[in-house]
């Protein structure tokens, strides 16, 4: 049977499973009013796109003659029309989406004492018809026990307080181009089957929604709204990135006084899985949020102070000294050292001496007194402040207004004090001061390699302080495990506002990094810690697989089922060639929309590409690549991590690639990318790791 074949089977299980005339009825009923509803709001946009256009061409015609009173007025009111435009149209795209899908479940809800239950439909968005409210948003309080609860006693957080009762019913639906094509009750516990449906889908060029089908341990995710910082260990394919995106969605409609879309960034490893993720808040009706790198955060607070190089790819580079470095600057105990530094730092670059203008002196001690109340400040703000301390002093003993030094002349002065003048000289004192001179190396004048950025803004903060940002109130990192502990040290000062953390430590793609996931911990006092051990991603074999590979211990396959891993012997390298076409022009012959090709190193992916790209359409993912685009991709572990595909071959996994225990992780990922179909190739030995 094709695998096009396999999908509609499954579909059609389920459509035959339970006619609802009750509830076509009901949709029909639903659909109508969204009708009436859309041709209301087209309406509304007509008409507010009609008066700005007036509105407009009156004032353009009337330029001359306008008062610039009446003018600035007239600009007002535009505004006003053009903002309630853009909620119009706001309002139409949320009803025109409804119409697709208008709700994917149905709750009947009967509160403690009442006599009878009270039926809510859940869907993308809430909808209203004239005072009735007849469909939830999925973040709606009420809405959570969808989630939570099977038939019984059940009960969900209101703004008033908790409210308890019983679910007497649950429903699920799939209702496409606003046709019911299933409807399912619950008691039969159908919860599984609609997932496994939703699972066994091939694969969207964009990461997708997945509203109808949260698991209740995500659900408890999403919907925490107290952690100030919420750490989420993960196994692959578990949905933590799925998650951290539904719980922004969740926290604009929940906080959407006080936060908006352009309060909250997302840190993601590169521009692909940016692209990637870029879909899922727009599809929940938000506006997408702002993504960052820290090569972005890096331009940003070293501007015309040092240059930076980029980082270079640890498994193309065979620098055992600079290895070293890298190792060095990854740990829980480098940060205590800088801190350290830190705090001695000041006494060491600030020596203070009397300073005298005309009949005005002020002690080296009062200086000092002064400065060392600033101590919370960085140090060149500190001697802003203490001269403007001095300057107060000075002005107010002038009885007999004489010429006395302004603020920054007096600054100035302070400055000359400082035994170091820059953070670059303080920077190099650091490793001094450490004993080890050897781990700082410049490639070029005034250029930091990319190890040292963090530790020298970390540095730089304390030093002349940073650029910080207001706007953003709650951030969110994905791929967690990449991140060093001085990098996440720089994020808590620059972001001083809530977070969501995730990633998995199984999934390292850094040999030289050291931390661990309690290192990242400890640099929280507020953390609140969840681990997520259901791979929803691929099939039961490729977890089992993957599983062989690497033993993470907790991670648990869902049960869909497919064809067990391919584990294929090359006769050689052309012959390995030979089998990754054939698997091209099969894969071309299946349903799947996305083949994997994913390689040890980006120098393999490219050389592959080459080789390919003449008789296929295939596209290579580098780290230079700024989309995702679904067919066959062709890539690193590197650039794969975050994605997935409908089918993931792995070639070259002999020997001599990969072997150490660090390979296995990489293997981990490559593998734990495929959703139905995994195919692993090698010529001559296998890796050890696989055999
Ligand atoms: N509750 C769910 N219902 C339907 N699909 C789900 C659910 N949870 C996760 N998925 C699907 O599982 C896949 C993996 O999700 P996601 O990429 O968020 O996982 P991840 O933990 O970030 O993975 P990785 O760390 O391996 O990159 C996605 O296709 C996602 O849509």
């Amino acid at each position: 049977m094709s695998t096009r074949q396999k999908l509609n089977r499954s579909s059609q299980d389920i459509n035959s499973s339970i006619p609802f005339p009750d509830e076509i009825l009901h949709l029909e009923e639903i659909n109508h009013k969204l009708d009436d509803a859309l041709r209301k709001a087209d309406a509304d946009v007509d008409r507010l796109d009609e008066e700005y256009m007036e509105f407009k061409r009156y004032m353009v015609e009337n330029r001359g003659e306008i008062d610039p009173h009446e003018m600035f007025q007239n600009e007002l009111a535009l505004n006003r029309i053009d903002n309630s435009g853009a909620f119009a149209v706001g309002i139409r795209d949320k009803i025109a989406k409804l119409k697709e899908s208008p709700y994917f479940s149905r709750i009947d809800f009967r509160e403690a004492n009442a006599a009878e239950s009270t039926a809510y439909y859940i869907g993308r968005f809430s909808f209203s018809h004239g005072n009735e409210l007849l469909i939830f948003d999925w973040r709606a309080p009420i809405a959570s026990m969808f989630y939570d609860y099977e038939i019984g006693p059940a009960g969900f957080d209101a703004p008033q307080g908790r409210i308890e009762g019983a679910l007497t019913r649950k429903r699920q639906f799939k209702i496409k181009d606003g046709k019911l094509e299933y409807a399912l009750e619950s008691s039969v516990n159908i919860q599984d089957d609609i997932l496994q449906q939703e699972l066994s889908h091939t694969s969207d060029e964009k990461m997708k929604s997945i509203i109808a089908t949260i698991q209740k341990e995500q659900n408890q995710i999403i919907r925490n709204e107290k952690a100030g910082t919420l750490i989420i260990q993960g196994v692959a394919g578990s949905g933590k990135t799925s998650i951290a995106l539904h719980r922004i969605a969740f926290l604009l409609y929940r906080f959407k006084d006080s936060l908006s879309a352009k309060n909250v960034t997302i840190l993601s490893p590169n521009k692909v899985f940016g692209d990637y993720i870029s879909n899922v808040l727009p599809e929940l009706g938000e506006e997408p949020i702002y993504e960052l790198s820290f090569a972005d955060i890096a331009k940003v607070q070293l501007e015309g102070v040092v240059d930076f190089e980029a980082d270079k790819d640890p498994i193309e580079t065979n620098d055992g000294a600079w290895a070293e470095r890298v190792r060095f600057k990854s740990t829980l105990d480098f940060v205590k050292q800088m801190d350290s530094f830190i705090a001695q730092m000041p006494g060491i670059v600030f020596e203070p001496v009397d300073y005298t203008y005309g009949r005005f002196t002020v002690k080296a001690d009062t200086i000092s007194a002064r400065f060392d109340a600033y101590s919370k400040y960085p140090v060149k703000r500190r001697l802003q402040m203490v001269a403007n301390d001095i300057f107060d002093r000075f002005d107010t003993d002038n009885y007999m207004e004489e010429d006395i030094p302004k603020s920054r002349t007096i600054q100035k002065a302070l400055s000359k004090m400082l035994k170091v003048k820059d953070t670059l000289s303080l920077y190099k004192e650091f490793y001094n001061h450490i004993e080890r001179p050897e781990m700082l190396v410049m490639p070029a004048k005034k250029t930091l390699e990319w190890v040292d950025v963090f530790p020298f803004i970390y540095l730089h903060t304390a030093y002349e302080g940073l650029k910080e940002s207001s706007i953003i109130r709650h951030l969110v990192i994905d791929e967690m495990q990449d991140y060093t502990p001085i990098q996440y040290a720089v994020i808590n000062l620059l972001f001083k506002c809530k977070k969501t953390i995730l990633g998995d430590f199984d999934q390292f793609i850094n040999p030289n990094h050291l931390h661990t996931l309690d290192d990242i911990q400890l640099l929280y006092d507020d953390v609140e810690f969840v681990e997520l051990s259901k791979s929803y991603r691929s099939t039961y074999e490729i977890i089992s697989f993957a599983k062989q590979i690497k033993c993470t211990g907790t991670i648990e396959a869902i049960e869909r089922h497919g064809e067990t891993p391919a584990l294929i012997k090359c006769q050689n390298k052309r012959d390995e060639l030979m089998r990754i076409k054939s698997g091209i022009e099969t894969f071309s012959q299946t349903a799947y929309s996305s083949l994997g090709i994913i390689t040890k190193t980006n120098h393999d992916a490219k050389l592959l590409y080459f080789e390919l790209s003449h008789n296929y359409d295939v596209h290579l993912i580098s780290p230079e690549s700024t989309h995702f685009v679904n067919g066959i991709c062709i890539t690193s572990i590197q650039m794969s991590k975050g994605l997935e595909f409908d089918e993931a071959i792995v070639p070259y996994v002999d020997k001599n690639t990969y072997f150490t225990e660090y390979d296995r992780s990489l293997l981990y990922i490559a593998c734990t990318r495929a959703m139905h179909k995994l195919t692993l190739l090698y010529t001559k030995e296998i890796s050890p790791l696989l055999g």
